[in-house]
């Protein structure tokens, strides 16, 4: 079967500064490929380079297996939609949707039936008459979707399109967006510094950082097999704990040199002087998240965060101690980052 996208050894520059430094990447056709990392890693700059917007200086990019690199972006048939939404705010929601079909060549009526039938895909059937300003910030990022969704794409790239709702819309418009493609099936790229969003919506997650991608896989396999310590740290609120392997937390057999990363899910804290297993550690900060707490650690001359239940949680100043069960335990080249095998991990493949 012919892959939806494939990115060959994709390099861009924007302006002086290379945004983007090798991409090799498959995304499947109907698959829902996340871009997660911080600002300023290149997620745009790939979303840019798929559509055509900007010219990539090396490689090739190929959609449903048509060589597209030489193509403009109209050319190219995948729909785009922009943090801003960019909407037009003299057109009507119904023209705003039916806009890109109609300068495609489609008749009048055939381009507000298909208009009408995008917005009651995204539930915005019933804001057809207003324009943008009368609109919410939800609601307008429905309508770009619609306006995108309208052109029946073979790909369709999201650009933080949640970046500007409150938390509250930001996860319902993100579950909104599984179930359009669900339903739809379109091969998508959507990107996101989020990676709670990340975990939530992808498929798979690309990883970027510096323009090249530091991992690729299921949200578990990110979550459970951190490829690097930066991919460690990023995924996860708050990220993974890094040690040195020589501090507090050492199992048997771990490197020297190495570092070792423990998720605050995983650190169990316990009141001191009830068991003798593990480490000797001071809270110096709690805060309480409804269900949970983020207990804020000193274990020598470490800092540690354990995530564990709110009434289980110990005051600011008590004396406990840190456990962490060796199968959680992970390890890290210090010096290149990369992951390295502890033997609890390899008991558990
Ligand atoms: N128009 C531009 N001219 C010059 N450099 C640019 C331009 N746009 C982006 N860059 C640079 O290219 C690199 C990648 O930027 P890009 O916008 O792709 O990152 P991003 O991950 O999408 O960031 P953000 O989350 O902030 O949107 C950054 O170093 C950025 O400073």
């Amino acid at each position: 079967m012919t892959a939806g996208l494939i990115l060959r050894g994709v390099h861009l520059t924007r302006g002086t500064i290379p945004a983007l430094r090798g991409i090799d990447l498959t995304v499947a056709r109907g698959e829902l490929l996340v871009v997660l990392g911080p600002s300023g890693a290149g997620k745009s700059s790939l979303l840019r380079a798929v559509a055509g917007l900007d010219r990539i200086t090396a490689g090739t990019v190929a959609i449903g297996g048509r060589d597209v690199t030489a193509l403009r972006p109209g050319q190219r048939n995948v729909s785009m939609v922009f943090q801003s939404y960019s909407l037009l705010p003299h057109l009507t929601v119904a023209d705003n949707i039916a806009f890109g079909h109609r300068i495609r060549g489609a008749d009048r009526r055939a381009a507000a039936d298909r208009a009408a039938a995008a917005a009651a895909s995204v539930g915005c059937a019933d804001l057809l008459a207003r324009r943008p300003h009368q609109l919410s910030g939800g609601e307008r990022q429905r309508v770009a979707l619609a306006r995108a969704l309208v052109r029946e794409p073979d790909v369709f790239l999201l650009d933080e399109p949640l970046a500007h709702l409150d938390a509250a819309l930001r996860t319902s418009m993100r579950t909104e967006i599984r179930a359009v493609h669900d339903r739809l099936g379109t091969t998508t790229v959507h990107v996101t510094h989020d990676q709670s969003e990340a975990m939530a919506l992808g498929d798979r997650i690309a990883v970027l950082r510096d323009g090249r991608i530091e991992q690729l896989g299921t949200p578990d396999e990110v979550w459970h097999r951190p490829r690097t310590r930066y991919v460690a740290s990023f995924v996860g609120a708050p990220g993974m704990n890094l040690l040195p392997a020589d501090g507090p937390l050492r199992p048997p057999g771990t490197a020297a040199g190495a570092e070792l990363g423990v998720r605050p899910e995983h650190v169990t804290v316990i009141a001191a002087g009830s068991t003798t297993d593990g480490a000797i550690g001071e809270v110096e900060r709690v805060e309480v998240l409804g269900e949970d707490a983020l207990v804020h650690l000193r274990l020598g001359a470490h800092a540690v965060v354990a995530r564990v239940p709110a009434r289980t949680r110990p005051a600011p100043g008590d004396r406990v101690t840190v456990h962490v069960a060796d199968e959680h335990l992970h390890a890290f080249d210090a010096i290149t980052g990369e992951r390295i095998p502890l033997p609890a991990e390899a008991a558990t493949r």
